[in-house]
């Protein structure tokens, strides 16, 4: 089982492939840009989401939110590393809404994987397949959360 300080070669392959699962489903008939999103739960489970845009474009929420709402409103609230690919070769990274939502409930350490859309169909052969690993801390530094206003992490 992964934690938050080491996930399983296995787990990051499964987690980056629902990732690009996840991306299937994106509604982005605006931007015709889509975004999957993959958490990995402390108990092994993968939570999936994708963009879903909105005619009024200001409505549209991104796959990082997606997979965060699906998973804390079904009372998930335990993660340990999460995956986000989308269109392009060079990794997609969270916009700073997402940031500042994944803040609210993941570690700084936890582990983020950037993955590019040309991912190796294997994972064989190729070091690492261009996946960007970055975490939390390093995409939002000096952040503001929950500690701030002196409150626990909520169970
Ligand atoms: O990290 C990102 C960046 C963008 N988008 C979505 C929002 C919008 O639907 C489309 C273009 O910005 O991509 C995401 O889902 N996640
Ligand atoms: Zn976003």
């Amino acid at each position: 089982m992964s934690s938050i300080n080491e996930i399983s070669p296995a787990d990051r392959e499964r987690l980056i492939r629902g990732s690009i699962e996840a991306k299937k489903f994106a509604y982005s008939r605006y931007s015709n840009f889509h975004v999957g999103a993959a958490l990995l739960t402390t108990d092994g489970q993968i939570i999936r989401g994708a963009n879903v845009e909105n005619a009024s474009y200001g409505g549209t929420i991104c796959a990082e939110r997606t997979a965060l709402v699906k998973a804390v409103s079904e009372g998930i609230k335990d993660f340990v590393a999460l995956a986000v690919v989308s269109d392009i070769a060079s990794p997609c990274s969270p916009c700073g809404i997402c940031r500042q939502f994944i803040r609210e409930f993941c570690a700084l350490e936890m582990p983020i994987y950037l993955v590019p859309v040309d991912y190796p169909q294997t994972g064989d052969g190729v070091k690492d397949g261009g996946v960007l690993n970055t975490t939390l801390g390093e995409l939002l530094p000096h952040s503001f959360g929950p500690e701030q206003l002196e409150l626990p992490r909520q169970e």
